[in-house]
């Protein structure tokens, strides 16, 4: 690429002239918005007045002004970034927006002695804005005319002649940076700065990420823009964007058709604190509401997953096998007492205390007793249980056939066919609402809720009769003490999911009618007196009701257990996918399986696979030493190339016999050497000692378990113990890879004498020969 120019004199006019065009774009801005106000302070005061048309009209218009002055009137930060000088295009034709459509300049664009005109320039934004002539001010970075800005490539610039990134804060214009894509051409532009990529990659790190709009490599692109249809899946190693890329193409995706995604984009994430880490990314895109990102743990309503099962019974809970003993549980618990797991000591083991479930069922019927037994009770359950119909959703059918047994008992018999149907219907109306019967089907076929059954695993012995052939001894054992402890752990909410599809939804009181005002075009939301609920209550309220999505997004998908695809997959069986992951960093043991479920979760929808190379977050010095542990996790696999590095090697120090103060004094060194964020990665179980071990020094720097470093990034790490993250769990050595590729700037490794440092201090793992 060209030399580029830091002159000041040039510096400050180019500045000056991005200023320029900044002024003229917040001025038009703010007429917008006082046509937005009129707008409804018009259609407020006209008030109920009118036909039925126009008012639906009148709505309409003032829902789109409402929206309109909502995102003009958000604050954005840099909301001017990016220009783009371009050739003219070659059939001179212009689109929608006023621009160029070809991405090819016209033959004679370019004259025979190299020089040549710059027939457009584009400014990108975050929204789009055109001028009273309706003329481009500002191209929003999804619209069509925008995608040069990120495709053109010096090897393939298209009509791109200088690229220009804008650095703004509010109205002030800070600085340009240029890339220049045609260098051979002579055109006069003035090229300022040292590109955009590298001073975006150079800052400071918070715990929150922040978009790359203006950023946007090519190969990202070409993902972020895939048309929606079926499932795009990209697969990349650390640091090559995958999750950026992702959470820009769910803007995208509702830029480009924004009806078919008001069915919802779900966006599932590993960890709670990727959520935190990521949800500030589509606001700063202008996009909220739409999109609702959760972890894998918070899927299930009213279920919050605070406990983390250790890697032997996570291994179990996420594998397919647990869905022949879910099966099964579904309709053993209908043979437990009422409240089957609860209150350990409650009559269990007793032969059937007072809470047993009744044996026989007796009424009364044309005034004599009518009974059925024991052996008859589980003859009946048995037809009603034939089939895979969801337990709950069987009642009605089993309430049917007790009817028609206690009617063969009755022995009732008439020669006349009517007389015989009126006897019956008759009989079935007074059984059904005697007391006798109805307490008996309460207790006999209970309506079953899926943590109950959940929580009836937990004991031993019911547990290995549900497993019988699935399940070994030791892991019955693992599985039910894990489900003794108070708590959710992130895999039982895949476990619930699956019981809550195999139990059926009990019947629910409904409550909730249909809400009219849901059916106009929004007014209720913009006219403070019709309100009942904000926006934001409104979208919070819809994404907990939504169970379905338009599009889902699986981060860090290669983590997901067969279950969690399972349950992920019923969020989206009419979906478009964006799925995101590395193999590499996969915590999950069994890849074949966890393979196969997402098959099934995907069906035969038609897959486009797309690779990103690049890593933009670590500099090479800390890629090389992760790739000395990727070569053992997987052996033969390739790493992404690191686009920058800082000269900074790691740093590798040995613990003494204090391993709470070495570690402390290591995170207080980076703590002095970054600007911004340090985390501490420790082995899950060192979780809680290492937040001791950092108490005071601040928030700057946080304390991770392995497992939990998952999609985060600081500008400097210190893995502890690398040996013992690597021992852990089968997946070990991976998520040691994970744990070193989070530092945008240092890595400290604290080796304990576990990881057998030899006298440098580099652990046994991390030596690369
Ligand atoms: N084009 C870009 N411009 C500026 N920064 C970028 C660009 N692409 C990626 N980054 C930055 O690189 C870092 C890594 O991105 P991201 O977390 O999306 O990677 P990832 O592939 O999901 O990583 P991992 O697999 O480790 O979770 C982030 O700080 C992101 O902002």
């Amino acid at each position: 690429m060209a030399a580029q120019t830091t002159a000041p004199g040039v510096r400050d006019r180019e500045i000056a002239a991005e200023q320029a065009h900044l002024d003229r774009v917040y001025s038009r801005l703010e007429e917008k918005i006082h046509e937005a106000e009129f707008l409804m302070n018009d259609a407020a005061q006209r008030g109920q007045v009118g036909t039925p048309g126009a008012l639906a009209e009148r709505d309409a218009q003032v829902f789109r002004a409402g929206v309109h002055l909502n995102r003009l009137n958000n604050e954005f930060e840099d909301f001017l970034f990016g220009r783009i000088d371009l050739l003219r295009g070659k059939d001179g034709r212009k689109g929608a927006d006023g621009a160029y459509t070809s991405i090819e300049p016209a033959d004679d664009a370019v004259r025979g002695d190299g020089t040549a005109e710059v027939a457009e320039t584009l400014h990108i934004g975050r929204i789009g804005v055109l001028d009273a002539e309706y003329a481009p001010l500002v191209i929003d970075w999804r619209a069509p005319a925008a995608a040069p800005f990120y495709r053109s490539t010096p090897v393939a610039p298209g009509r791109v002649v200088r690229r220009r990134v804008i650095r703004s804060k509010g109205r002030r214009v800070l600085g340009v940076e240029d890339d220049l894509l045609r260098p051979e051409l002579t055109t006069g532009l003035p090229v300022v700065g040292d590109g955009a990529l590298m001073a975006a990659l150079g800052q400071a790190r918070t715990h929150t990420m922040r978009d790359i709009v203006s950023s946007i490599q090519a190969e990202q692109d070409v993902v972020i823009r895939a048309p929606a249809a079926s499932v795009t899946e990209v697969s990349g190693g650390p640091g090559t964007g995958k999750t950026a890329v992702a959470l820009h193409r769910a803007a995208y995706l509702l830029y480009q058709d924004r009806r078919r995604y008001s069915g919802g984009i779900l966006c599932v994430s590993p960890t709670p604190l990727l959520v935190a880490y990521t949800e500030g990314v589509l606001p700063s895109l202008g996009e909220e509401g739409q999109v609702a990102i959760r972890a894998v743990g918070s899927l299930v309503d009213g279920v919050t997953a605070d406990l983390y099962d250790d890697p032997a019974v996570a291994r179990i809970k996420g594998s397919l096998r647990m869905l022949k003993v879910l099966r099964n549980a579904a309709r053993g618990c209908l043979e437990l007492p009422s409240a089957p797991g609860a209150g350990a000591g409650g009559g269990r083991g007793a032969g059937g205390g007072a809470d047993a479930r009744p044996t026989r069922l007796r009424v009364v019927a044309f005034g004599r007793r009518v009974e059925l037994e024991a052996d008859e009770l589980a003859a009946v359950r048995q037809q009603a249980l034939s089939g895979t119909t969801p337990v709950n959703l069987l009642r009605p059918r089993a309430r049917r056939l007790l009817l028609d047994a206690l009617w063969r008992r009755a022995g009732r018999s008439f020669d006349d066919p009517d007389l015989a149907a009126q006897e019956r219907a008759g009989f079935d109306e007074d059984i059904s609402t005697e007391p006798d019967f109805t307490d008996f089907l309460d207790a006999w076929w209970p309506v079953l809720e899926p943590a109950r059954v959940l929580a009836a695993l937990a004991d031993d012995k019911r547990l290995s009769r549900w497993a019988r052939r699935v399940l070994s001894p030791p892991e019955v054992r693992r599985v039910a003490r894990s489900l003794r402890r108070s708590g959710t752990s992130v895999h039982d909410v895949a476990l619930l999911d699956e019981l809550d599809t195999l139990l059926g939804a009990p019947p629910r009181d409904r409550r909730r009618e249909v809400d009219p005002l849901d059916q106009l075009t929004g007014l209720e939301e913009l006219m403070p007196q019709a309100a009942a609920e904000t926006r934001r209550e409104r979208a919070e309220r819809l994404a907990r009701e939504r169970t379905e999505y338009a599009h889902v997004i699986v981060d860090e998908a290669q983590d997901l257990t067969p279950m969690q695809w399972r349950m992920v997959g019923r969020r989206g069986r009419t979906a478009t996918w964006t799925i995101v992951g590395d193999p590499a960093q996969s915590s999950w043991t069994d890849v074949d399986e966890a393979a196969r479920a997402r098959d099934e979760a995907l069906g035969s929808r038609p897959r486009r696979r797309f690779t990103l190379t690049v890593n933009y977050r670590n500099p090479a010095e800390i890629a090389e030493v992760a790739a000395t542990v990727l070569a053992l996790a997987m052996p033969g696999s390739p790493s992404p190339r690191a686009v920058r590095s800082t000269g900074i090697a790691p740093r590798y120090e040995v613990a003494g016999d204090d391993l709470g103060a070495d570690v402390r004094s290591a995170a207080r060194r980076l703590l002095e050497e970054v600007d911004g964020t340090v985390g501490v990665v420790v082995a899950m179980d060192r979780r809680a000692q290492a937040r001791g071990w950092l108490a005071g020094l601040g928030d700057r720097v946080v304390a991770l378990g392995s497992l939990e470093a998952k999609g985060l990034e600081y500008d400097a790490t210190l893995v502890v113990a690398p040996a013992e993250i690597a021992e852990e769990s089968p997946a070990g050595l991976r998520t040691l890879y994970v744990a070193l590729t989070r530092a945008t700037q240092r890595l400290t490794v604290l080796a304990v004498p576990a990881d057998l440092p030899d006298a440098a201090g580099v652990p046994d793992l991390l030596r690369a020969d």
